[in-house]
């Protein structure tokens, strides 16, 4: 079943239940704190487990001419109701071991009283308590929903609480949140039902009956002889009822946790016993976990989980309307037998319908006739000559929910015409099936009659714009059209922006490659391996850098692209001017403290965050394998090689050149000095990467042969212990 029945469900339970949940959980929040309020009271017995009842009994007896009862509440203190020696009747908390009185009894306040009612009924009686009960009903309903969808998401229950990719703010803590608040959510909301259901007498307990032998009671003897509560510590107690009168047939009632007695009051002897019902185990145990009596600690889960619902109504339902928002079709021209174009997109959230309008909206300006629809919508269409699909992938590779039925119906709706057909992908290379159903659709199409590919399969990552711009140009070259660029619509305003001062700017070598240095508060919270955040004016999509630091400056190495919008801004600056960015903590690419030994390999601009780590603790021995094009290519990076060279930080720095000399890259030079990347995983060094991903590639296949040959374990047991690090782009 796809992913989105679940978020459906979910969400169709959350906007019914939200009016209901949302009452229960603002009550709930104050609630949690009469618990707790409570049991900062000086009244707690610690030990109750080593006071007998027989001595309590025995202690209040003597200091009070009457004990009418003697009580233990769940949060452990002993209270008592006494008539003392003067006649007055003494109500509160006392100590058992003393029978001093120590203070009157809690009540709750007016506000907590008010409170209750609400949270109990909404003040509506009956109708009011059947709402509450049905809104916990359905956020039950919710939290199991929601339950299947993140199982779903993380393909298996195994990897439920496996690293959750950042997509955006909303969704990661709604997930992360959620993971942590399931259980106790759970719990509330099933108490919170059963105590509905007793209620309602829907679920009843009979009331203990116990066979009492009066006749046999009244010619019983009124010696005293020892009594079972010698035998009954006082964790064991709830409640004990003195007997009213001194005549021989009135009793003790002792209610136990798990059973209630009658106690002969001369001799001790039980004259009847009785289990508790299993109804009634569970009402105390569901009054005690949904309010948090008794115990702090829950108390303070539940407040937490309860803070959450509300953080979780918030986000959800922000989630829902950003995908509503995203999600923007543009309005048909043309039939779907007229066009000329007919472009399918598979989208989950929303965000690839902006890739596909802006194409959309650039071919009819340019005149042509057009047709857009989903993925799922899939028809014969009649003038068509170009098929064009925009698809993201979920779940684990599988297709989004407005596609999930088109490789069915491609195969069972032939086109008449040949259609050349190209299928753009968005994904996200943090997912291992990245761009998977995009890849099912090209090879589909591939292999259907009448459809010849007239572009390869382009996948996108984190739907860069650059790498879209980048196949509308290759669309215009085979195409022969003149289509404009499309513009694209940004999605959200960036946050937490800082200023950046450029303190330098190298020249743009020959490689068209320079170093950028920056200046910003608070540079000690940084470390090398963090990623600068910029979100250029002329489109606001993000743009990571990796970063390195060297004497409190952040140096970037940027590669001008000619398409490129940041790194072309990047180029124009001039020192003193400031930008806007922000940091992204990077923590799984720091240099490790305590390491002795550490190898960095990078290709290209990837050496950016190792012009920092190079030139920092000189207790480690480090090595730099670096892939370039030519010796020229070096200079902008002179300043920091050579200073950690004079400085002896650098124990060796291996440099290869692709375009001069011997020709070689940086995984050639790793595998000619094989012996130190061994030795420097053998004594727990760390291998840290970055760079391209097509070099990281290239570069693993080598350390795994160099692992195979040195070790027992390949380069995969290293990169699970953290001795491989790798960050690439
Ligand atoms: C739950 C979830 C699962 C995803 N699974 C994959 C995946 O398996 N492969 C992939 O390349 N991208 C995956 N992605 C990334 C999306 O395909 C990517 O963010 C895409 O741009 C979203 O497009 P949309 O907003 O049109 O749905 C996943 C995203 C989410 C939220």
């Amino acid at each position: 079943m796809t992913i989105s029945i679940w978020r459906y469900s979910h969400l169709a339970l959350a906007i019914t239940a939200s009016v209901f949940i949302l009452l229960a959980s603002v009550t709930g929040i104050i609630l949690a704190f009469q618990p707790i309020s409570e049991q900062l009271q000086p009244y707690k017995v610690e030990d109750l487990k080593t006071i007998s009842l027989d001595q309590t009994v025995n202690i209040f007896k003597q200091t009070y001419p009457e004990v009418l009862q003697i009580e233990v509440d769940a949060n452990q203190f002993v209270s008592a109701s006494v008539i003392t020696k003067d006649g007055k009747n003494l109500e509160g908390y006392f100590n058992p071991k003393t029978a001093n009185y120590l203070g009157e009894k809690i009540s709750p306040s007016k506000f907590f009283q008010f409170t209750t009612n609400l949270h109990r009924s909404l003040f509506l009686k009956s109708t009011g308590r059947f709402l509450v009960a049905l809104g916990s009903f359905l956020l039950l309903l919710i939290a199991i929903t929601g339950f299947i969808l993140v199982v779903k998401r993380q393909s298996g229950i195994k990897h439920f609480f496996a690293k959750i990719v950042k997509e955006n703010p909303s969704q990661y803590w709604h997930i992360v949140l959620g993971r942590w608040s399931l259980v106790p959510i759970i719990i509330i909301t099933i108490t919170g039902v059963y105590l509905s259901l007793l209620k309602f007498e829907v679920i009843t307990d009979q009331a203990i009956k116990h066979n009492v032998d009066f006749e046999a009671l009244e010619a019983s003897s009124t010696e005293k002889s020892d009594s079972i509560f010698g035998t009954i510590t006082l964790d064991q107690v709830k409640h004990l009822e003195f007997p009213f009168s001194e005549f021989v047939e009135d009793y003790y009632t002792l209610k136990l946790k798990d059973k209630e007695l009658l106690i002969h009051q001369y001799s001790g002897e039980v004259l009847s016993e009785q289990n508790t019902s299993l109804t009634s185990y569970f009402s105390t145990l569901s009054l005690n976990l949904h309010t948090g009596k008794g115990s702090i600690i829950w108390s303070v889960i539940l407040l937490i989980a309860t803070i959450n619902i509300l953080y979780f109504m918030y986000s959800g339902f922000d989630m829902t309307l950003k995908r509503k928002k995203n999600t923007v079709i543009p309005k048909n021209k043309y039939t779907k037998d007229q066009a000329k174009f007919i472009i399918l997109v598979g989208s989950e959230t929303g965000s690839t319908y902006r890739f596909a309008s802006a194409l959309f909206n650039s071919l009819i300006n340019a005149k042509h006739s057009v047709f857009i629809s989903d993925l799922n919508s899939y028809s014969t269409y009649k003038n068509a000559e170009h098929l064009i699909v925009f698809t993201a992938t979920y779940g684990d590779g599988e297709a989004p929910i407005n596609a999930n039925k088109f490789l069915d119906t491609l195969k069972n709706i032939p086109q008449k015409q040949n259609l050349k057909f190209s299928v753009i992908g968005f994904g996200s290379l943090q997912y291992k099936a990245y761009c998977q159903f995009a890849e099912d659709v090209n090879n589909t199409l591939n292999n259907s009659q009448n459809f010849t590919q007239f572009l390869p399969l382009k996948t996108i990552n984190n739907q860069s714009l650059d790498a879209f711009k980048n196949w509308c140009i290759a669309f215009n070259l085979q195409s022969q059209l003149d289509i404009k660029i499309p513009k694209v619509k940004q999605l959200q305003t960036p946050k937490n922006l800082q200023d950046f001062k450029v303190v330098s700017k190298s020249e743009i070598n020959q490689d068209h490659t320079f170093v950028l240095t920056l200046q910003t508060k608070k540079t000690h919270k940084i470390q090398s391996g963090d990623l600068l955040s910029v979100f250029p004016k002329e489109d606001q999509i993000e743009r990571l850098y990796s970063l390195g630091k060297f004497e409190d400056k952040l140096v970037l190495s940027v590669k001008k692209h000619q398409f490129g919008v940041c790194s072309n801004y990047f180029s124009q600056l001039k020192e003193g001017e400031v930008i806007k960015a922000r940091i992204n903590k990077n923590p799984s690419f720091y240099l490790p403290k305590h390491t002795k030994h550490a190898v960095f390999i990078a290709n290209g601009t990837g050496i950016g965050p190792f012009l920092g780590m190079i030139n920092q603790n000189p207790n480690i021995k480090k090595h730099l394998f670096w892939g370039t094009r030519t010796q020229a290519s070096v200079n902008i990076y002179d300043a920091y090689l050579n200073e950690a060279k004079q400085k002896q930080l650098l124990t060796t720095c291996n440099i290869a050149y692709s375009k001069e000399g011997n020709k070689a890259y940086v995984q050639d030079i790793i595998a000619q000095k094989d012996n130190i990347i061994a030795s420097v995983l053998e004594q727990k060094g760390v291998v840290m990467i970055c760079g391209s991903v097509a070099m990281q590639t290239c570069v693993l296949d080598q350390l795994d042969t160099i692992c195979q040959n040195n070790f027992s374990n390949n380069v995969s047991y290293f990169i699970d212990n953290g001795q491989i690090k790798m960050d690439c782009y």
